[in-house]
């Protein structure tokens, strides 16, 4: 059985994400939770004639059943950004969310892989983990934050500008994190395609701010959410096919807690416990952190500038669980 969970399942990304996912052979049942609408949401996805069971929970006391049994659970619960907001104005309200739903994982499905997608992925993914460690359950080749849509921007955006580059059957690495000047596309290795200086540098802002173009279009309607749900089902399609049908040599660019095996030879030394990089899945989840060299000098500055902002939402993410005062019901 390949149970996959959708906590948010109601969203602008959870509903397009779980329909994608009810396509999907790999998995048996699909259980959306939200706080709203699941029931509903689950009622009119089960209607499509695909294999998968599906299942609607609704608010915390259906949360436990949602997780038991849970082979992966995808995250996207949480507020998006309104125009004039960065990611990191998210976190007074998502970091709550994310921490909840984090104690709920550790205490009903501690195994299962969690793919986090719910802002500022920065300091959610931190804290996920140490909600983990906490509970003595952590496992980093288990925990992920989906930067996915900055990979599948950078291949749309660079066709746009180069044809010959096929978005579909090229993938280009980005590192670093997931906001602005934290996501890094490495543009210099792609090959057959040349670029001007120009060009590299419209293309890289545009791929750091491609959220804001979504934002910016929606008007205060929220964020990237059709894309992001494209994005989101092709991570979890992928590490499906790692972990249960043991297809070999997926790589993806994930953001990590670089206590990964194979983390040892990440990119530079960057001092970061967590770090956007392509990582090889397999069964076990993270199976190899993939090295990055020869970045070009302009992408070694970027990446300068991406860990001081990166350093700053690690410890942000961390001290929010770390510094918390004893919870009433812990102290019992
Ligand atoms: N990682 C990425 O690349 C990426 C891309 C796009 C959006 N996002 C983020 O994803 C999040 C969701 O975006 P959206 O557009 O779907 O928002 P949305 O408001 O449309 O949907 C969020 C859903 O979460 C639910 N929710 C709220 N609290 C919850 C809880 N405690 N438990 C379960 N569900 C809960 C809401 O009821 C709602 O249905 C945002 O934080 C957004 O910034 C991330
Ligand atoms: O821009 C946002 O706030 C949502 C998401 O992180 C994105 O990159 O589209």
């Amino acid at each position: 059985m390949v149970k996959v969970v959708v906590c948010g399942a109601a969203g602008g990304i959870g509903q397009p994400l779980s329909l994608l996912l009810k396509y999907s052979d790999l998995i048996t049942h699909l259980a959306l939770y939200d706080i709203v609408n699941a029931i509903g949401v689950a009622a009119d996805l089960s209607h499509i004639n695909t294999a998968s069971k599906v299942t609607g929970h609704v608010g915390k006391d259906m949360l436990p059943e949602a997780l038991r049994g849970a082979h992966t659970v995808v995250i996207p619960a949480g507020v998006p950004r309104k125009p004039g907001m960065t990611r990191d104005d998210l976190f007074r309200v998502n970091a709550g969310i994310v921490r909840d739903l984090a104690e709920a994982c550790a205490e009903h499905c501690p195994k299962a892989f969690i793919l986090v997608i719910s802002n500022p992925v920065n300091s959610t993914v931190p804290i996920v983990c140490e909600v983990f460690k906490k509970a003595n359950v952590f496992n980093p080749r288990r925990i992920f934050g989906v930067t996915t849509l900055d990979v599948v921007r950078s291949s749309t955006f660079v066709h746009e500008i180069k044809p010959q580059f096929e978005p579909h059957l090229n993938r280009i690495t980005v590192v670093g994190g997931h906001s602005g000047a934290t996501i890094v596309p490495i543009l210099s290795q792609i090959k057959n395609v040349s670029f001007t200086p120009e060009e590299i540098k419209t293309l890289t802002h545009r791929i750091q701010y491609g959220g804001d173009e979504v934002v910016k279009a929606k008007n205060g309607a929220g964020s990237a959410t059709l894309s992001m749900a494209y994005a989101g089902a092709r991570f979890t399609t992928s590490l499906l096919e790692a972990s249960v049908r043991g297809k070999r040599g997926l790589v993806e660019s994930a953001y990590v807690y670089l206590g990964s095996p194979g983390a040892e030879r990440n990119l530079h030394s960057t001092g970061l416990e967590y770090f956007a990089q392509d990582v090889e899945l397999g069964p076990e989840g993270v199976m190899n952190v993939l090295a990055l060299s020869d970045l070009s000098a302009e992408e070694e500055a970027l990446v300068k500038t991406a860990i001081g902002e990166l350093k700053a939402n690690i410890s942000k993410g961390v001290k929010f669980v770390t510094s918390a005062p004893v919870s009433a019901k812990a102290k019992l």
